[in-house]
């Protein structure tokens, strides 16, 4: 099955497939990622407030758009609106900031992170996990997603987005959001790899033409980093790139286990947007659109998802959060 390097969206915006993902990708790390990332083909980037690396994004995109390489309208930038500015008053502030620390004058997709509202507890912006003195993270029991969705679609109006979508939503949240759009959410990027396909909420997604964008595509095994940073062990990651029918996939088609497990998903019609600060290995993900899985190669794959049981990102390293009564992961989506 051929695959196309974008998705045209509704607004005839063109959605590139294959996105550089930068979670825990340090200020330090960026402009080498990014500079590898450009020259390789890469034209999608894919940050959110809470990664704190927006300024160093910006700094290396100023550079290229300086030197005359790329020009603005060649790049699909995306952000998010972080969990503490879940609700209509927050969204234009955080996207005027997003936009500052990344020098841009629109995004080309702003997401709302997560559909948990939390309060903040100080006044640093960049407190984006508001903790309480008991441990536990500072909800915000009251948040409304109609009325949030509606500053967001506020935001494709006056042209500080192109395009708005959602992350880390479920097939309920997804219907109260469509139930009460005037702009569709493009896209619901979601935790999606081989263990775990999402199948409900694709189904539900491709009845509205909302695409699915898969975070954490490679089983996201750099994750341990983030625990240890909050002093926490992480949960059991799962070792999808050593899984062994990956391995065989991909010594037919003389491929990386990696590039074996995007390509299923780009064959599903799913956006992707693996994340790396390895030069070697931001090429590696890249290089997706000379071979083809055929039938079998994705039955095989197929047979790898475990529905339900193959979710590993609940947040709940944030103490308390399913507590919200948006709290998205109960159930498989
Ligand atoms: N909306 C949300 O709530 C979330 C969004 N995301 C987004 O999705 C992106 C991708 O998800 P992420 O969690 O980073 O997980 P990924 O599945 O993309 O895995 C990234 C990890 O795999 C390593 N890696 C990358 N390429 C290869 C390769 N070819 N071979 C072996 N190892 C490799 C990276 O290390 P190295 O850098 O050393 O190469 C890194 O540790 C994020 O960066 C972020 O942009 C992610 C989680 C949640
Ligand atoms: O994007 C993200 C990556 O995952 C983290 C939790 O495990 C989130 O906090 C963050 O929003």
């Amino acid at each position: 099955m051929s695959v196309r390097d974008h998705i045209l969206l509704n607004n005839s915006l063109k959605f590139p497939v294959i996105g550089l993902g930068t979670w825990q990708a340090e200020p330090s790390e960026i402009k080498t990622a990014i500079d590898t990332a450009l020259e390789v083909g890469y034209r999608h980037i894919d940050t959110a407030f809470s990664y704190m690396n927006e300024e160093a994004i910006g700094d290396t995109l100023q550079e290229w758009f300086n030197s005359k390489k790329l020009k603005r309208g060649d790049l699909f930038i995306t952000t998010k609106l972080p969990m503490p500015a879940v609700r209509p008053e927050d969204v234009e502030p955080y996207l005027r900031e997003s936009l500052k620390r990344l020098k841009l004058k629109y995004v080309d997709l702003y997401l709302i992170h997560c559909p948990i509202g939390l309060k903040p507890v100080d006044d640093n912006v960049n407190n984006t996990f508001p903790t309480l003195p008991d441990g536990t993270v500072s909800l915000d029991p009251v948040t409304d997603l109609p009325a949030t969705w509606k500053a967001m679609e506020a935001q494709v109006d006056n042209g500080l987005a192109k395009s708005i979508g959602v992350s880390n939503f479920n097939c309920v949240q997804i219907e109260k959001i469509v139930r009460h759009a005037r702009i569709l959410p493009v896209t619901d990027q979601v935790e999606l790899h081989v263990e775990f396909m999402q199948k409900p909420l694709r189904a539900l997604c491709k009845l509205h033409n909302i695409v699915v964008t898969a975070y954490a595509p490679i089983g996201s095994p750099g994750r341990t980093k983030f625990y240890a940073a909050r002093g926490q062990k992480a949960p059991p990651i799962p070792c999808l790139i050593h899984n062994p029918l990956v391995g065989e996939v991909a010594k037919k088609h003389n491929k990386s286990n990696a590039q074996v497990l995007l390509r299923h998903l780009l064959q599903h019609g799913l956006v992707v947007i693996p994340k790396s600060c390895n030069p070697k290995r931001i090429k590696e993900n890249f290089q997706l659109m000379d071979f083809q899985l055929d039938s079998e190669d994705m039955k095989k794959l197929d047979s790898l998802d475990k529905g339900a049981k193959g979710r590993t990102f609940d947040f709940l390293l944030f103490k308390g959060i399913d507590q919200h009564p948006e709290y998205p992961f109960v159930d498989e989506y």
